[in-house]
Formats: C-alpha cells, sequence, structure tokens
C-alpha cells in the first residue's frame, strides 16, 4: 500500500491549457517536422547515389534504352595508341562513340536460339561456341547449310556492315573506302548461365584493340532491348572517375575507336537472353577481309 502522506499530496497538473504552451508545442512539432524532412531527404539521396555508383558503379548513362538517339557524339582525350597509323591516311584522334538508331529488321540467327548456353557465332568461319567446344556450322552441315542460313541473310549482314562503315566514315571524317572490315565479326548471345570457358567471361574489363589486336573502329548492334528482353548486361565505359553506360536497344548502334581509351565491359546479364553484332573495322589494308559468304 502506498504511503499515507504520498497518497493524500496535491496533484501538481500543468497548465495545458494556455496559449504559450499551443505556441511552444507548435514550435517544436515544426523544428521536428522540419529535422525529420531534412535527414529524410539527405537519406533518399545518400540511398539513391550509392544505388547509383554501388555494384555496378554506374555513374552516368549514355543511352538510356527508352531514348530514341540520332548521331549522339561524345568526344574523348585520344590514346597514343594510333602513333603507328601515321602512315594511313585517316585521322583517329578525336574518339568516340556515336549512336545512330537504324529501322534494322535484324533477327539472332534461329540456331543461337536453340542453344541454353552463352555463345558467338562468327559468320565468317562459322564456328559456333557450343559450350567448352567449337562447331563449325559450315562443315557439320555441308551442302544443307543453305536451310540454316539464307542468301537473304548474308545480303542482310553485308547491307548493315555497309551502312555502319559509312556512318562510321561520316562521324570520323574519313573516307569510307580507308577502311576495312576485320575479323573476328561475330554474332553474341548472353544469358546468365555459368561461363564453361574464359571466352565466355565477357565481363572483365578490357580494351579492344589488345583483346582481338587488329581493330580500329568497334561498332556494336544491338538485337534485343536491355529491361524488357534481358536484365543486366549494360554496355560500360570505365573511365577515369566515372562509368557510363550505354543501355542496349535493339537496333540501337554504338561505335567507337578501339584503343585504350575507350577500355569498357559489359555487366554481366541477371535474367533473359542478350544478343547483339561486333563488327569492327581496321584501317590497315593488310587487317581486312572479304564481307562473309554462303558457299
Ligand atoms: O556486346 C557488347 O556490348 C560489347 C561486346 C564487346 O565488348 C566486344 O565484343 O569486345
Ligand atoms: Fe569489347
Amino acid at each position: 500500500q502506498a504511503p499515507q502522506s504520498e497518497k493524500h499530496s496535491p496533484k501538481v497538473i500543468p497548465n495545458h491549457c494556455s496559449a504559450k504552451h499551443y505556441i511552444r508545442l507548435l514550435v517544436y512539432t515544426g523544428i521536428y517536422l522540419f529535422a525529420f524532412l531534412v535527414s529524410s531527404a539527405v537519406l533518399v539521396s545518400l540511398l539513391s547515389w550509392s544505388y547509383l555508383v554501388s555494384e555496378d558503379g554506374v555513374a552516368e548513362v549514355l543511352a538510356h534504352y527508352s531514348e530514341s538517339l540520332q548521331d549522339r557524339f561524345i568526344e574523348v582525350p585520344c590514346s597514343e595508341d594510333y602513333d603507328s597509323h601515321k602512315r594511313f591516311e585517316v585521322l583517329l584522334c578525336h574518339s568516340r562513340l556515336l549512336f545512330h538508331a537504324y529501322q534494322f529488321v535484324f533477327f539472332p540467327p534461329f540456331y543461337f536460339c536453340l542453344l541454353s548456353q552463352a555463345s558467338i557465332l562468327d559468320l565468317h568461319s562459322g564456328a559456333l561456341s557450343v559450350g567448352k567446344h567449337f562447331v563449325n556450322l559450315y562443315r557439320y552441315f555441308g551442302d544443307k547449310i543453305q536451310e540454316v542460313f539464307t542468301e537473304e541473310d548474308f545480303q542482310l549482314y553485308r547491307d548493315v556492315r555497309r551502312r555502319i562503315q559509312q556512318t562510321i566514315a561520316q562521324a570520323f571524317g574519313i573516307s569510307s573506302s580507308s577502311m576495312y572490315l576485320t575479323k573476328p565479326t561475330f554474332f553474341s548471345r548472353i544469358n546468365s548461365t555459368e561461363a564453361k570457358t574464359t571466352h565466355d567471361e565477357y565481363w572483365h574489363p578490357h580494351i579492344d584493340k589488345v583483346t582481338y589486336g587488329s581493330f580500329d573502329y568497334t561498332s556494336l548492334l544491338y538485337l534485343s532491348d536491355y529491361t524488357e528482353d534481358f536484365g543486366g548486361g549494360r554496355f560500360v565505359f570505365m573511365d577515369v572517375g566515372a562509368n557510363r553506360t550505354v543501355e542496349p536497344r535493339a537496333g540501337r548502334v554504338s561505335f567507337f575507336t578501339s584503343g585504350s581509351e575507350n577500355l569498357h565491359r559489359v555487366e554481366k546479364v541477371r535474367w533473359g537472353t542478350r544478343y547483339a553484332i561486333t563488327i569492327s573495322f581496321t584501317c590497315n589494308p593488310d587487317h581486312g577481309i572479304e564481307d562473309p559468304v554462303l558457299t
């Protein structure tokens, strides 16, 4: 039981109803509300910033998948990788990148669609990677190859190659006749299955000139849509201080000089299947190849 003195002590009832208290209450509520809003805003911006520069470290989207771009040209400082090219007519020293949205009706070869893993297909040699091995489709199908590819497929490839070549020549102010198709040129099919060989590890940062040797200009034609057909799989330029992405979109062509000024990688594909074609050009006629033909 409570002691007697406590039981009978007078209760102190604060005067809650005075105007002074109301004003104080309002001021405190306002201050708390303001502090809450400011800290939420700081938290949201911190979270979105860390989301942008976290996992994939993307700082800037150069080409959003939903944008229909025409001729966006972005200049980057040139590297010294082209010194040996001084004997060619070509001036490569104002490099980078242009997007040109063609209305290509170009589907991945149906053979690709049957595969369940990552793969590349080289139309010149007929090499198709299947797991750890390469199958030569031309040898495998022999006379029956006409049932796999049609003359129209090859005509379309040649047409696309010619149009890309002309666009690159125009963008870089060089003559189209001083550029030569070079190898390898290939269709790529990427999904989220585990890599079977190091060739499947497309996500490593690289310089095309180092990886492929003869490349001076790389062009990439995308055949499927980021977010609709696959997740992840964005192309990333790894520039000093910033990663800049190109989000694939069917019909989008991106091209750039192949030297160290354009270090890049492709993000791992998280779901779905990503299709693209790599078509590249050299300024050195000795490294040029003819268009592929259906034999
Ligand atoms: O498919 C892409 O977006 C890029 C592929 C690539 O970097 C390459 O083929 O060297
Ligand atoms: Fe590359």
